[in-house]
């Protein structure tokens, strides 16, 4: 997409100065749009590669008519200001970008730049760190005294977001520094990121359960780090590199590679693969080498960056506008081929949602042989991104054409843009069916939602399918013998329709004349076996049953959460049905959903989609028929061994140590019931300041009242 874009755009040493001048307001305004995609809402519409491209365009510009250059200059900037609904944070030392490198020439430009600068001798080489570039989002950590008392995000490098209370969740960061040589002040800079396959495994949950699935690693850790609700932080699989710094009040270490070692002794996961570089060769053999082994790192790189080793050298250097003149990002080149795109396929899925895929002719991209890409959904293909503006400067994508396919990392690939010079004549633009390819019911797209769904739930065999298919599936029923292609073919003949039928199959079998033995591909061992496996599991745990229903929303981990709250089967029935009650009110004000809706996790919108379910009486129906033929047994209880587990806790007051949703969801962790209000059976109460009448009230019926510090230390936090 690099090269297409320059075919078209004149040379920049070409253009006049008011060409010039219209195409960097141009190229601002949409980098500027791209920032806030990215930075703000984490979802961006172009590749990294494409950004890139319109970033070094308006550099060119810039480097031909230097007085183009403002302070609103992009070139000037660093990230996208703080997101609403954050508290701001201001940054002593700013948090900056860095230069880039996308060739040996560039880097051996730099290390030249640096010699200049320091007055080196001819043959004085400066040593350098070599440090893997972790693809994720900076964070900045501040201690007082060891303590761990602030986390930022980058923001514009000035002002960050405050994300303390996220941030205490994430194992890898360390609530108290370790060791004697702590400096009193200490800001400790890193990268939160996500490994890869955690990455996979939280998409394909968030898939199940129809949620936001993400492009990348990089967007998935920033999506997750900047959450409102601390407990969906805590529930994502965030990890965290120290690499930097921001203020120090003392500097335990005169090297960048010392400063490494340091962190690492003070509780930090500081990246293994970190090398001191002696000469230029060193650093290119070390990008090189990394660059190989990147597919098995277990999280995304997206290059190497170079940092001169000695802190007085990097104190001499200094800062250029938005970056230090210290240290250069050696970017890898993306990861892209271009193919023929052959056609366009649609499934439809459990929830009747028509999803576009394209079919392309097979091509190696970054070493894997990639043969469909996904195209997300009809607005998609046409050009338009989630938020209504052009994606891929508004260029559809029509079967014939030729087209960029790019990987980032393990991802799904992607059609990151279409040569539109090998378009054929005869190319039309798609034409996204509005009937269901399946069943033929309608299908059609909700106001807001860029979705078409299939209409005929009860009929489309497409929809049952991937019902049952997904009731038999690995987190759900997980029944041997039982699988997608099985499933298929009982539907189609008849045998079973509804989950049920799964659980009368060998009753029918007996009085049936056309006997399951005596199909095709099954014998007297495999119909025997296939009973045993579904006898097996007669008997299943709650959260696997609330799972396997196909709730919209409820995937693997909300259905834990649901099943660990309600406890049986009998209690989470009886709430949701209760609960069903107030469905038709403009606010449903029963107890029992306001009970659902503050189970720490559970958000509306899952609270809503569960109530949805119940309040359809055919799904009702479908699972006391279900009931009738198994059993549920009783949700395990988390953790007993902890000191506070089966315990009724009750949170009041101001709390400054953590958010009360975050008290909530540690306590519920550690096994500990928490209550709204204190009465007999409260085992603690943990007052904030300013805690009123229930603190009150503890007093009187003599319950135990614990201060946050006191709370901490008996969960041993
Ligand atoms: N696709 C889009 O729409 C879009 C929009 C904006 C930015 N971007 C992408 O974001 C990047 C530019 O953003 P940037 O300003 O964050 O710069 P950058 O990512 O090029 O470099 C700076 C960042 O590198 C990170 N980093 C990782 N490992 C490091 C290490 N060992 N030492 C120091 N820093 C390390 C830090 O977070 C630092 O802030 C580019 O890759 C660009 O393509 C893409
Ligand atoms: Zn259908």
């Amino acid at each position: 997409m690099v090269k297409s874009r320059k075919a078209v755009l004149p040379d920049v040493a070409k253009l006049t100065k008011p060409q010039a001048k219209v195409e960097h307001m141009r190229l601002a305004l949409e980098i500027e749009a791209h920032n806030e995609r990215y930075y703000q809402k984490d979802a961006p519409t172009v590749s990294d590669a494409a950004y890139d491209a319109l970033r070094q365009r308006l550099e060119a510009i810039e480097v031909k008519f230097p007085d183009l250059v403002s302070k609103d200059s992009p070139t000037q900037k660093v990230g996208a200001a703080p997101a609403r609904g954050f508290a701001k944070v201001q940054h002593v030392v700013p948090m900056l970008s860095l230069g880039n490198a996308f060739s040996d020439e560039d880097v051996t430009e730099f290390v030249e730049r640096i010699r200049r600068f320091l007055k080196l001798d001819a043959d004085e080489m400066p040593a350098i760190t070599a440090e893997p570039k972790i693809d994720g989002l900076s964070l900045s950590l501040r201690y007082e005294n060891g303590e761990l008392v602030r986390a930022a995000t980058r923001g514009d490098g000035f002002t960050g977001e405050d994300v303390t209370a996220n941030v205490r969740t994430i194992k890898d960061i360390p609530h108290a520094l370790k060791g004697r040589n702590i400096p009193a002040a200490c800001e400790m800079r890193g990268e939160v990121y996500m490994l890869k396959k955690d990455f996979l495994e939280l998409n394909w949950r968030q898939a199940e359960a129809d949620e936001t699935v993400f492009a990348n690693p990089r967007n998935s850790a920033a999506g997750s780090l900047r959450q409102k609700d601390v407990s969906i932080t805590a529930s994502r699989p965030l990890k965290f590199f120290a690499y930097t710094w921001g203020e120090m009040s003392e500097r335990p270490a005169d090297t960048q590679h010392g400063m490494l070692e340091w962190m690492d002794k003070a509780g930090f996961a500081v990246n293994p693969r970190t090398k001191l570089c002696k000469s230029i060769d060193d650093v290119l053999k070390f990008y090189r080498k990394i660059g190989d082994d990147r597919a098995s790192l277990g999280y995304d790189i997206d290059g190497v960056v170079y940092k001169v080793d000695r802190l007085d050298w990097q104190d001499r250097l200094g800062f250029v506008s938005r970056s230090p003149r210290w240290a250069i990002a050696h970017k890898f080149a993306a990861e892209q081929a271009t193919t023929v795109l052959n056609g366009i396929d649609i499934q439809v899925g459990r929830t009747g949602a028509l999803t576009p895929v394209a079919r392309l002719a097979p091509v190696t991209v970054g070493g894997v042989v990639v043969q469909n890409a996904t195209l997300h959904n009809e607005d998609y293909i046409k050009g338009i991104g989630n938020d209504g503006g052009p994606i891929r400067d508004g260029v559809d994508i029509r079967v014939g054409d030729t087209v960029v396919v790019q990987r980032a990392g393990d991802v799904i690939p992607q059609i990151a843009n279409v040569v539109l010079d090998k378009r054929p004549a005869n190319a039309k633009p798609y034409k996204f069916p509005e009937v269901c390819p399946v069943c033929g019911s309608h299908a059609v797209r909700e106001e807001d939602e860029a979705v078409r769904r299939c209409t005929g739930a009860m009929i489309c065999p497409a929809q049952a399918t991937e019902r049952l298919k997904h009731f038999v599936s690995r987190l759900a029923f997980d029944i041997d013998g039982l699988g997608d292609k099985q499933i298929q073919e009982f539907y189609e003949d008849g045998l079973v329709m509804s989950p049920v039928d799964i659980f009368t199959l060998q009753k029918r079998d007996a009085r049936s004349s056309s006997k399951l033995m005596q199909r095709e591909g099954y014998g007297e061992t495999s119909v025997r076996n296939l009973f045993a496996a579904i006898d097996a599991r007669r008997s299943i745990e709650l959260h696997r049953l609330i799972f396997a229903l196909g709730i919209r929303h409820v995937g693997e981990g909300n259905a834990k959460l649901l099943a660990r709250h309600y406890g049986t089967i009998e209690n989470f029935r009886d709430a949701m049905l209760a609960a069903a009650k107030g469905a038709e009110a403009e606010e449903n004000e029963t107890e029992a959903y306001q009970d659902l809706n503050n189970i720490g996790g559970i958000g509306e919108i899952v609270a809503d989609a569960v109530v949805e379910f119940f309040a359809e009486p055919r799904n009702v129906k479908a699972l006391g028929e279900l009931l009738r033929e198994i059993e549920v047994k009783p949700a395990e209880q988390p953790k007993k061994s902890s000191p506070v587990s089966d315990k009724t806790v009750v949170f009041t007051g101001s709390l400054t140590k953590f958010t009360r949703d975050e008290a909530k969801a540690v306590a519920e962790r550690l096994g500990a019931k928490v209550a709204g209000s204190v009465s007999k059976k409260t085992d603690y109460v943990v007052a904030g300041e300013d805690a009123g009448s229930k603190l009150a009230k503890a007093r009187e019926l003599g319950v135990a009242v614990l201060t946050e510090d006191d709370w901490l230390q008996l969960i041993g936090e």
